[in-house]
Parts: C-alpha cells; structure tokens; sequence
C-alpha cells in the first residue's frame, strides 16, 4: 500500500520530525518559507496531511491548492490564530499544536523582558553607546522599578502564564493576580489570585500577558487599559502582538502614563524598521524568539510529527485543538 503523504511547509523544520516520519509516511518540504513556494509545493502534490510551521495563514486558498484529500493538520506552534479553524472543521480536518514543551523557554523570556524592562536596559545601552554614561555617582540614575516585593498581574494563567508564576515565585514578588475566563485550581495552588481586569491593571506593578489572541483579546490593551495601569506599572507581551493596541501603547509609553514594556510579539512581524517602539528607550524589545531554543524547537518538531502521525492513523492527537 502506498504510503500517506505529508507536506512540511516551512524547510527548517528539524530533523527530528524527518526521522519520526521515516518508513511510515512520505514527506515533501516545501522549498520557502513564504505562501507562494507553499502554494507551488502543494499544487497536484496530493498530501494527506500538513506540518504547519511559521505565520503563513492557513485558509481557504491553501487548503483549496492542496486538496480534499488533506485530513490532517498539525502546527508547530501553542498558538493557532493563523489557521482557520472554523475552516477546518467544517472540512473534518482534524488539528494539532503544541501547547507545553514551550511554556519554560516561553516564560524565560517573559522574566527576560520584565528585568530588561523594569532595570531600563534599553536606555542603559544608549547611554553607554551615545557616551552620555554620567562619569560622576549621581544617586538618582537609572533607577528602575524592583520585581522583588512587586504586585505582578497575569492576564491568562494557561500553562505558559503558570510558568512565568512558578518563575516569579523564585525573585520574591509580594503577590501574584490573574485574570481569565475562570478562577482556576492551579491559581490556588501557585497563591495567585483571582481578581477582574481593572483590579489587575490597577494593582499591578507588572503584566504579562499569557492568553491566546482570540476576539476577546485581540486588541483588549487599549488606552483605557492603559490608563487604568500604574505610572509606574510595566506591561510586557510574549503572547501575540494584536492583544495590544500598538499606537495607544506608544502614547502611554510616551506620555509616562506607564514606565516601560518588554515586547516579545509586536504587529506587525516583522516589526517595521521606522516604527515608534525603536525609537522609545523604555521599550524592549525581541524578535518572538519565546521558543527559540535548541531543545524547545526539537520538542515542538517531534511533537507536531507524533501528532499527524497520530491523526493519519485515526487515532486522537498528544495534543489537539478543540476545534
Ligand atoms: O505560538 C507559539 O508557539 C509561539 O508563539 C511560536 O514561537
């Protein structure tokens, strides 16, 4: 019997998934990373299943090119807004991401920015480039904002907002609240607390925010978000950039309506060279490299291939999506 086909579309996906694959399915790899040797790749290829991996939208068109025949969808990625999931379920393809083996490398960079953030890394540097380093100690330079005894507020405590708490525990904050769909057993375990959006915001003296981009979320920072924040408060994102309102961040990071904000995700992203956050010193920023490690991305690869192979076979996914 011929063997199921399966279409990796990104070609840096690691070799971790090939030698999953090896003897039980076919692979083709797409030759780019971009929606046209996507398209290419996938014209009369026949596949059953597809390796989603990178921020090409998965829709119509895509899944019109590859075919009727495809059932089986797995993206290498917790986060799933780039595919059309109403899309694929009305077609009874079946999906999978992968939420957990990222959480630490994720929640890493969450520390990573609130530090950088909060201790003014981006100014500090431009002092030290610029040579305006103050040569004499000025006792008021520099000062930032401490996380040890601060009030941190998690919007979303999902595996990955449980992961940056587990981390904050360790640096001493005084209290730790979160807001989502639902108070949740893992909250209590952690001593977080429970409390609605505006508490949150006003209480905080760092947030993170750690939910999926959904319509509730997409833009849910807004200038009256933001108004709502300390003056102090720091905000940072490892989650998707459309949960802020980017103009309006820029204007509150601007007026000093908050003090910093440590950005892993952004909108667009790439970020536009001539764009604002650049030029601000209280912002830091990174390329969403939340799950850029070696061992993550291996994870995540080896993942995705286990769970097509899973849903090649009929049987239900490691991890999928309720779609
Ligand atoms: O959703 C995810 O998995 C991450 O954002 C990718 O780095």
């Amino acid at each position: 019997m011929a063997l199921k086909k399966v279409f990796i579309a990104n070609p840096s996906v690691p070799r971790v998934a090939y030698n999953i694959f090896e003897n039980f399915v076919e692979v083709i790899t797409s030759s780019g990373y971009d929606r046209e040797s996507i398209i290419k790749g996938l014209s009369g290829a026949n596949v059953d299943a597809l390796f989603w991996a990178g921020g090409v939208k998965l829709d119509k068109e895509i899944l019109d090119t590859a075919g009727p025949q495809v059932k089986v969808v797995g993206t290498m990625s917790a986060g799933y807004n780039h595919i059309d999931t109403a899309l694929l379920k009305a077609k009874g393809i079946v999906l999978g991401n992968t939420p957990r083996v990222l959480d630490d490398a994720v929640a890493d960079v969450a520390l990573l920015l609130a530090m950088s953030a909060s201790r003014r890394y981006t100014e500090g540097r431009r002092h030290i480039e610029e040579g305006t380093w103050i040569n004499f100690f000025n006792t008021q330079w520099m000062l930032g904002q401490d996380i040890s005894g601060s009030t941190v507020g998690i919007v979303g405590l999902g595996n990955i907002g449980q992961a940056i708490a587990k981390r904050l525990k360790g640096f001493g904050v005084a209290k730790i609240l979160y807001t989502g769909h639902r108070e949740k057993p893992e909250g209590k375990e952690l001593g977080a607390q429970f409390v609605n959006q505006d508490t949150l915001n006003r209480e905080s003296d760092f947030i993170f925010l750690a939910a999926p981009l959904t319509n509730e979320t997409n833009q849910m920072c807004n200038a009256d978000f933001f108004s709502k924040m300390k003056k102090t408060g720091i905000i940072v994102n490892i989650s998707r950039g459309q949960l802020i309102d980017q103009a309006a961040l820029i204007k509150a990071l601007k007026d000093g309506e908050i003090f910093a904000a440590g950005l892993d995700v952004m909108d667009p992203e790439p970020l536009n060279r001539d764009s604002e956050l650049l030029k601000l010193s209280n912002v830091v920023l990174t390329p969403h490299i939340g799950s850029a490690t070696n061992n993550t991305r291996n994870a995540m690869a080896e993942l995705t291939a286990k769970n097509i192979l899973r849903g090649l076979g009929g049987e239900e996914m490691f991890t999928p999506v309720k779609l």
